[in-house]
């Protein structure tokens, strides 16, 4: 087996505390990654002055998180126990660095000006709660447990929109294939995988602010969601 199929096949047990989470949190984890904005995405009703608004905040956001990336990153290095860690964050700096050039040219050809878009408040909320999770005192654990939720909402949101039986419109099926992916889906389970790892060896304490930061992320994500549809 090669060093990458046995990553993904580590990550393929279900008995973590990931999965107790999302069994327990479901209707939250549902409402962020079954959202309306998404199900009209699925279903070609999809308001484009909508996609346009997710396109240009999205594109800030993810800015945003280089630091926050860089941070999860710092942290391996300093706490964890496993160097294949490592391999798979900078596989995220990297798809966000992919991302960041890939929002600059999709949004030319929607016509969205980049230089002029204004954050809106779901967004800033979003980075401050990102900043917050970049500084030191904050574990290892928890922030690469937010890290995964934050991931793994716009792979499950985005991999939906491409099941058999979606009417996504041929125009946006190009950003769906960016998050909704194989490979974006087995980077998101080697995250998992990782969370679950440290989450099994934390303290009670740790354990329930990594489940805190998940219900945070999901409700970041539905608020940003509700932003792109123009409910806030
Ligand atoms: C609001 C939001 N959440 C998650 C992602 C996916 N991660 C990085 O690209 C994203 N682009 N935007």
């Amino acid at each position: 087996m090669t060093e990458k199929s046995e990553a993904v096949e580590k990550s393929s047990n279900n008995t973590g505390m990931i999965e107790e989470w999302l069994r327990k949190h479901r209707l939250v984890y549902t409402g962020a990654t079954r959202h309306p904005f998404i199900l009209s995405v699925r279903d070609g009703s999809v308001d484009l002055s909508s996609f346009k608004r997710w396109l240009g905040q999205d594109y800030l956001f993810v800015k945003a998180c280089v630091p926050f990336v860089a941070s999860v990153l710092l942290k391996a290095c300093k706490e964890s126990d496993d160097s294949s860690d490592m391999e798979v964050i900078l596989g995220g700096v990297a798809s966000i660095n992919d991302e960041i050039a890939w929002f600059m040219k999709e949004a030319s050809k929607w016509g969205v000006p980049l230089t002029s878009i204004v954050p809106q408040k779901a967004n800033l909320d979003y980075c401050r709660f990102l900043e917050s999770l970049t500084r030191s005192d904050v574990e290892y654990t928890v922030a690469i447990t937010a890290f995964w939720a934050i991931e793994a909402v716009y792979q499950e949101s985005f991999a939906h929109c491409l099941e058999d039986g979606s009417k996504t419109p041929e125009e946006l099926k190009e950003t769906c294939q960016r998050w909704g992916n194989e490979g974006f889906s087995q980077y998101c389970h080697c995250l998992r995988n990782i969370a679950n790892r440290c989450l099994q060896k934390a303290t009670d304490d740790v354990l329930s602010k990594a489940e805190e930061v998940v219900l945070r992320v999901l409700e970041h994500e539905v608020g940003f969601w509700n932003m792109s549809r123009g409910e806030s």
